[in-house]
C-alpha cells in the first residue's frame, strides 16, 4: 500500500534501521524494486528525480508506482527526489507523490531555511512529507552536478537550526559520499553523523550511497541513517545484463527479452542492499 514518507521513516528511525530509496525512471525500474521489496518484506521509498520526470513524465511514474503500490504487502512511499523547482515539487503533489524533497542546499542557510519552509508548510497541508538538505553533497549525475571542492559537509549547529525553522521530517546530510561513482573508496565522517543524530534525534537521508562499501553503510544505519538513496548501482546492473544479453544474443530485438534479464539483475542488486540497510523482515 502507498503511504506517507514520514511513516516509514518514522518506523526506520524508531527501530533502527534503514530503507532504501530507489530511482526510477521507467516500468522494469519500478518492478524491480516492488520484486525486490515483496522477496525481503521491506517497506521501501521509490523515487524519481526531476530528470526522470522529464523522462518518463510524472502521470507516468506516479501511475506506474501507484499501480505497483497498490497490489503490494509492503509499505510503499512515492518520493521527489532533488526538488529544487516550485512548480515540479506541486506538480507531483498534485500527482499523488507522498513525500518531496526541497533541495535549496546551494544557498545560504536564512536562504535554504526559507525556501524549505515554504514547501514545508504547503506540503503538509496535504499529509506529504518533506525531505531538505543542509551542506552540499558533491558528485555528478544528469541534473545534480556538485564540484568536490564546493561540497561542504553539514554543520551539526546549523543543522539543529535548520529543521527547528522548517519542521522538515527529515535530512539529508552531507558527510562525505558523493553521487554517481566514486574514483577512490569514499571515506564518511562517522562522527558527525552521531552527533548530528544525537542533537536532532530525526531520520537522516544518506545520498550518493552508490559505491559505498557495506561496512561504511552498516556503519551509517548504525549511527543513526534512515534513508539510503541509490541509482547508480542499479543502472550498472541494468546496463551488466542488457550487455550481456546482446552480447550473447545479437539478433534477439524483442525488447521483453532484452529488458527481462536486466528487471532481474536489478532487482537483485535492490534485494541485496535491502538486507544490508535492515529492512529486511521490517515491512
Ligand atoms: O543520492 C542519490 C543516488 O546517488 P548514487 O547514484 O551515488 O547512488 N540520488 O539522489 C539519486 C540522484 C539521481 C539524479 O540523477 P539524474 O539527474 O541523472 O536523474
Ligand atoms: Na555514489
Ligand atoms: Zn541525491
Amino acid at each position: 500500500m502507498i503511504v506517507a514518507g514520514r511513516e516509514i521513516l518514522k518506523h526506520a528511525h524508531k527501530h533502527g534501521y534503514a530503507v532504501g530509496a530507489f530511482n526510477v525512471n521507467n516500468m522494469e525500474q519500478v518492478k524491480a524494486i516492488i520484486e525486490a521489496a515483496e522477496e525481503t518484506k521491506s517497506p521501501v521509498i521509490i523515487q524519481a528525480s526531476q530528470g526522470g520526470l522529464k523522462y518518463a513524465g510524472v502521470e507516468y511514474i506516479a501511475a506506474m508506482v501507484k499501480e505497483a503500490a497498490k497490489n503490494a504487502s509492503v509499505p510503499v512511499a512515492l518520493h521527489l527526489d532533488h526538488g529544487t523547482d516550485f512548480k515540479q515539487i506541486m506538480m507531483c503533489i498534485r500527482n499523488g507523490f507522498t513525500s518531496v524533497m526541497i533541495d535549496a542546499s546551494h544557498y545560504e542557510l536564512e536562504e535554504n531555511i526559507k525556501k524549505t519552509r515554504k514547501i514545508v508548510e504547503m506540503a503538509h497541508a496535504v499529509g506529504v512529507s518533506v525531505e531538505a538538505e543542509l551542506g552540499k553533497i558533491g558528485g555528478v549525475e544528469d541534473d545534480i552536478s556538485v564540484d568536490e571542492k564546493d561540497a561542504t559537509f553539514t554543520d551539526p549547529d546549523d543543522a539543529e537550526k535548520f529543521v527547528a525553522e522548517t519542521g522538515v521530517d527529515s535530512l539529508a546530510i552531507a558527510v562525505g559520499t558523493a553521487h554517481g561513482p566514486y574514483k577512490g573508496e569514499p571515506k564518511l565522517d562517522f562522527e558527525r553523523i552521531k552527533v548530528i543524530k544525537e542533537k536532532l534525534n530525526m531520520p537522516l537521508v544518506l545520498h550518493g550511497s552508490s559505491g559505498v562499501p557495506e561496512e561504511s553503510i552498516k556503519e551509517a544505519v548504525r549511527l543513526g541513517i534512515n534513508k539510503i538513496n541509490i541509482d547508480t548501482d542499479i543502472r550498472m546492473a541494468f546496463h551488466r545484463a542488457v550487455k550481456e544479453f546482446v552480447k550473447k544474443n545479437p539478433d534477439v530485438y524483442d525488447p521483453r527479452k532484452i529488458l527481462s534479464p536486466a528487471k532481474e539483475e536489478m532487482k537483485n542488486v535492490i534485494a541485496d542492499k535491502m538486507r544490508i540497510f535492515g529492512s529486511a523482515g521490517m515491512a
